[in-house]
């Protein structure tokens, strides 16, 4: 029986569902136990998007969907363990993410993620740690991405120089030149306005495998002018959410009357390209890609064709696409645990490295 167990559990921009896995964890092993992936309320996943941009009663609305996310988080670790009939006593702890509602990186930075750890620790009586982001931006760092030490420690391959790409809502990037982290940054939107744009035209929550856009051109004129924004351009570190990338900027840039499978084309050349574009300077010999991304045909081909280098899925490597992240804070987890640093510098720009999330105990 394993016994560095620990629980990672991620709710990403995508506000698709809750990822949780069972990992055992130590200095020198690292394994996947169990995996479960626990559907959000339809209603919960309505409130968290409308809290995702300013309102108002916004404190009320968060104090709600907190308690709410607490009791769904539990119900996800529950049915994780069942999984392998492991007892809640035998997990050190539980690493939560939580949900970004707002991510202002910054001077006077701030990081939102709902989710409350007494409900958590509480219903399951495993001790949680949450709030991962924020010591990062007190110390002057963007707070994100966080996944990048474990990136290395996971994908970290002697000799190679390594990009390793996650493509969820938001899309970041881990450069590893072999056993070293040289660097990483969010990208820029990932599958988020992709999303949008298949919600709105076709009633479906995403493109499934990238089949709509494959069907339609790409304008462009139009894809121009989006990877205009200033953000491709600004030098890391840096991190974006929902706050930039959103539906009101899509909306802004949109001058022509484009057929929607057109639409649909350049948002996927746009996540496709704005990648490609963030890695020329470093020159990756291999690029792993992981996150729900990572099962759209389509886009892994555009991002193919941008990238004169193999484009391949986490999996090849050693750990299915869905289960990087949620494996990412079971980490972390683990390393605030051991009191290890959970932060890269290099990667956010934070002063120093630190222990990274607070422990809240059932
Ligand atoms: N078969 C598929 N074809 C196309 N896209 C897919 C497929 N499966 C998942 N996706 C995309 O992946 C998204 C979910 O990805 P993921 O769970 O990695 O995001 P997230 O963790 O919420 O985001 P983030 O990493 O920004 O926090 C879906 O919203 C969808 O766009
Ligand atoms: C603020 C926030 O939640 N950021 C997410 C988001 O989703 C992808 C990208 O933007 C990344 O910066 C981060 O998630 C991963 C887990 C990270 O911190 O590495």
């Amino acid at each position: 029986m394993p016994s560095d167990l620990y629980i990672g559990l991620m709710t990403g921009t995508s506000v698709d569902g809750i990822d949780a896995v069972l990992v055992d964890v130590g200095s020198d092993h690292f394994s996947l136990v169990a995996t479960h992936s626990h559907a959000l309320p339809e209603a919960l996943s309505k409130d968290i998007l409308t809290l995702c941009q300013p309102g108002e009663s916004e404190l009320d609305a968060a104090g709600k969907v907190s308690r709410q996310l607490g009791r769904i988080y539990a119900e996800a670790c529950g049915e994780l363990l069942a999984k392998t009939n492991t007892e809640a006593h035998l997990v050190t702890a539980i690493g939560c993410h939580g949900q970004t509602v707002r991510h202002r990186p910054g001077p006077d930075g701030f990081s939102v993620q709902l989710g409350c750890p007494d409900t958590l620790a509480c219903a399951t009586g495993i001790p949680v740690v949450s709030n991962f982001r924020n010591k990062d931006m007190v110390l002057g760092g963007q707070g994100a991405p966080l996944v990048p030490p474990f990136h290395l420690r996971l994908f970290g391959a002697a000799g190679e120089r390594r990009a390793v790409v996650n493509i969820g809502g938001m899309a970041n990037a881990s450069l590893l030149d072999g056993d070293t982290l040289v660097g990483g940054f969010d990208t820029g939107p990932g599958n988020v306005l992709m999303d949008l744009w298949t919600q709105l035209h076709r009633g479906d929550n995403y493109d499934a495998n990238g089949a709509w856009a494959a069907s339609g051109k790409i304008n462009k004129p139009l894809l121009k002018r989006l990877l205009r924004d200033p953000y491709f351009q600004q030098p890391p570190p840096k991190s974006t959410g929902r706050e930039r990338f959103n539906r009101q900027w899509l909306t802004q840039h949109l001058k022509e009357d484009l057929p929607a499978e057109n639409l649909q084309a350049t948002l996927a050349e746009l996540t496709a390209r704005s990648i490609a574009d963030s890695l020329t300077g470093f020159q990756p010999q291999r690029i792993l890609v992981c996150g729900g991304g990572a099962h759209n045909t389509y886009l892994l081909g555009r991002l193919q064709d941008c990238c004169d280098v193999p484009v391949e899925s986490t999996e090849l490597a050693g750990l299915h696409p869905d289960w990087v992240e949620a494996a990412a804070f079971a980490w972390l987890a683990w390393a605030r645990w051991e009191e290890k640093p959970g932060n890269a510098p290099v990667v956010t720009g934070a002063a120093r490295e630190a222990i990274l999330g607070q422990v809240t105990l059932p």
